[in-house]
């Protein structure tokens, strides 16, 4: 210590010390005050991080009012300041596994015993509340501010639904604190959004920030038309009861009726704590609310009160951060992308980020609608939200950065790739899409990757970026793919000449290098010598293999609407032919087993289109099989024989009558309702309560292709494809 206050602090430091406390200041007004922050909260933890390394050198720039010392604030805002009877602490973070392990090793050092537990609870990105209830009455409910004083928002907190306003049981006690998260659910952001956008409102940038919007309201006739929840996650101050652990409490708050978490779990060991968080990180999505990490607490509370508190976070709690899924960035682009049905997609291209471990240039922004309904504009700064495998979105614009230059997007009137003008895709739609089907070369490039890819062909080596090499090539002008027709004739000298973009596969869109913002190209076959490279013969030795493809992937691959990999099993299970197929009147394909009339009436209008029957003729002439060995009838077996399974939820390749007789053909059984006994449950789009049930009872979950794959390969692979539906917690 003595030698520390020695060392002079470089003039360099002391400014960047007081120009990082300056802007970590500047972000907390706008983040709790304004509810609207410019940077990302990865963003500021950087800040925040640098801001405490320097201390650590320096500790002579750690003085009581640096923003490392305060939770925030304070700040004079327009509701009225109320003490908090205990203060409310921010908490520590830990962003890897040593700053985990040194704070195990501190508890455990400064404990002063060896039984002591930790209590693991998902960390909600929410805003603190802090309820006061006095005799079981709800008399008080503050934001956190600067720890000691916050602001009375209590009419608003009263709109709540799930706060009680008045305490459960015979146990209430004369006084509480209760703390506790409000969130904002992720399904209802974009609708808020979209209303505020419609009233010449500032939309948000992301679901928290519409809580702390939502519920620091002047009026609290706006707090109540927002669907706030609660999750509690402490106590403070107390009197007329005793507790020993904050485990027990939560059981005792849970009887008064408060919303407790349903997570939590007390362990004995830093390596459960760790299993904890991995759990949770892979499962961030399958919780009601957004977390941004874990917290780790020590759950023995006269444990807690030995270890103590420093003036920003107590010592016996940590919390654990995950990677960022959100990240600001320029919205430099609106473009449209087409894809495999025509359908035309606004996608947003920002300046290229790193997110969830990816570079991400481009965002769907779905349809026309949904960009006018986010309030977005070209040339805003946005934030990008890349969750798990998710295809990257833009939740919302970050207005207090615009500059006036912004402006708004336009639906382009014709396709950006082959310039037909654009239709509805049915009367009166918002999704429009480009009708020339056959030569589009957006589309045809989308479905020559369709039919190479893992649900059709499955051709090793043919990913998208040979699929839009081969069908709309910069060289040479005439390309060897003029439709599905030509793929199994293509041969080693028609590959070497070919340049093409490095498209992005959700967007079709060109990528761009970052360093010079120029559209990426590549001779795609060939290697510097003009010979064809080692993947090029082998893509297509593997298109000559998939003339044996089986007839369902066969069928897939055509790319006929309604026809996925579902109806295409069912097709080819009771067909086995191409040629069968071709002569079955339209009768006798509806009443085929889990076909019926839409797929039926899909599949002839298929067949009935010249280009299509070319594609066949020649597909035909190439040696293609287009049929399944065997009759078939000695099969006839039910291989899922004993099975139990629930469908929920639209699925796109299936009508709810058609999976069923699927499944009972088969041998399965069908229900209505999700219990223990369920062996599946198959969900589709917008699936509701049973989808929660059957994560509840840790029911294997298969999305439309796990469910082909039930029907394809049976129960034991499709547990495979499952979601895991195991929790730690109970
Ligand atoms: N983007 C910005 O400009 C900006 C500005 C200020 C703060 N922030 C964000 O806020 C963070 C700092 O805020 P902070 O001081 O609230 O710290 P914090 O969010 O890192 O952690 C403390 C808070 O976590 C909450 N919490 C959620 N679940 C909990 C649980 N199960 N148990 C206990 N507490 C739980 C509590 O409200 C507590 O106050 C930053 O790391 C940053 O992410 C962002
Ligand atoms: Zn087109």
């Amino acid at each position: 210590m003595a030698g520390e206050q020695q060392t002079t602090v470089p003039a360099q430091v002391q400014e960047r010390h007081a120009l990082l406390a300056e802007q970590v200041e500047e972000h907390r007004f706008r983040y709790y005050v304004k509810d609207q922050p410019v940077v990302s909260d990865a963003e500021f933890d950087r800040l925040m991080r640098e801001l405490e390394e320097l201390e650590e050198t320096y500790p002579q720039l750690r003085t009581p009012d640096s923003p490392t010392q305060k939770v925030a604030g304070p700040y004079r805002t327009e509701f009225t300041s109320v003490e908090h009877r205990e203060r409310m602490l921010s908490l520590d973070n830990a962003f890897d596994d040593l700053e985990l392990a040194a704070w195990g090793e501190r508890i455990a050092k400064d404990v002063g015993t060896t039984d002591y537990h930790f209590l693991c609870e998902p960390k909600v990105d929410g805003l603190a509340v802090n309820l006061t209830y006095e005799h079981g009455r709800l008399t008080r409910a503050a934001t956190r501010g600067d720890g000691r004083t916050g602001e009375d928002i209590t009419p608003n907190v009263r709109t709540i639904a799930e706060i009680p306003h008045r305490l459960k049981g015979d146990r209430v006690p004369a006084l509480v604190e209760i703390r506790g998260e409000v969130f904002f659910p992720m399904e209802a952001f974009e609708e808020l959004n979209a209303r505020l956008v419609e009233a010449d409102d500032k939309p948000f940038a992301n679901p928290r920030n519409a809580a702390a919007g939502s519920l620091r309201q002047k009026d609290p006739k706006v707090t109540a038309t927002r669907p706030l929840h609660m999750v509690v996650h402490g106590i403070g101050a107390r009197e007329g009861f005793d507790i020993d652990c904050l485990s027990h409490a939560y059981e005792l708050l849970h009887e008064w009726g408060l919303p407790t978490a349903k997570y939590n779990k007390v362990v004995d060991s830093l390596d459960e704590v760790r299993e904890f968080i991995r759990y949770f990180g892979e499962n961030r999505h399958s919780v009601e609310h957004e977390i941004d990490g874990v917290v780790v607490k020590l759950d023995e509370i006269p444990l807690q009160g030995r270890l103590g508190s420093t003036s920003r976070a107590p010592r016996w709690a940590i919390a654990w951060k995950y990677a960022p899924e959100e990240v600001n960035t320029k919205l430099v682009n609106i473009r449209v992308g087409v894809g495999r049905t025509g359908r035309v997609t606004p996608y947003a291209q920002v300046e290229p980020v790193e997110v969830a471990g990816s570079e991400v240039e481009f965002a769907t922004l779905h349809n026309q609608n949904v960009v006018k309904a986010k309030g977005v504009l070209i040339g805003d700064t946005v934030v990008l939200r890349k969750a798990g495998d998710v295809i990257p979105e833009i939740l919302g614009p970050v207005v207090d950065l615009r500059d006036g230059t912004e402006r708004a997007f336009v639906m382009p009137t014709h396709c950006p790739e082959c310039g037909t003008e654009l239709k509805p895709m049915k009367e009166a739609d918002v999704d429009v899409r480009c009708p020339n089907a056959r030569s589009c070369p957006a589309q045809l490039r989308e479905r020559i990757a369709y039919l190479a890819g893992r649900k059709c062909l499955d051709i090793d080596h043919f990913g998208y970026v040979a699929a839009a090499a081969l069908t709309n090539p910069l060289e040479p002008a005439d390309p060897p793919l003029h439709d599905e027709g030509d793929l199994f004739g293509l041969t080693v000298e028609q590959l070497l000449p070919i340049r093409a973009y490095v498209r992005d596969q959700d967007s079709g869109l060109p990528k761009r290098d970052p360093k010079t913002g120029e559209e990426k190209t590549a001779w795609v076959f060939a290697n510097q010598q003009g010979e064809p490279k080692k993947n090029a013969v082998a893509m297509l030795d593997a298109i000559d293999a998939a003339k044996e493809a089986p007839l369902a992937r066969i069928l897939t691959g055509l790319s006929i609407r309604h026809v996925g990999p579902v109806a295409a099993a069912e097709l080819a299970r009771q067909f086995r032919s191409m040629d069968r197929i071709d002569e079955a009147t339209e009768q006798e394909l509806e009443e085929a087993d889990g076909v019926g009339g839409t797929i039926a009436a899909s599949v002839k209008q298929w067949l009935a289109e010249d280009w299509h029957r070319e594609i066949l003729r020649k597909w035909r002439e190439a040696g293609v099989r287009m049929e399944d060995v065997g009759t078939g009838e000695e099969e006839g077996p039910r291989p899922l024989e004993g099975l139990t399974v629930v469908v929920t939820g639209t699925l796109t390749g299936y009508t709810r009558d058609g999976a069923k007789e699927a499944l009972q053909s088969r041998g399965a059984k069908v229900t209505g309702s999700v219990s223990k006994k369920t062996s599946f449950v198959v969900v589709g789009d917008n699936p509701g309560s049973k989808y929660e049930k059957a994560m509840q009872l840790k029911v294997p979950v298969l999305d439309e292709d796990g469910f082909a794959v039930l029907l394809e390969r049976g129960p034991d692979a499709a547990r495979e494809a499952a979601v895991p539906a195991e929790e730690p917690a109970e």
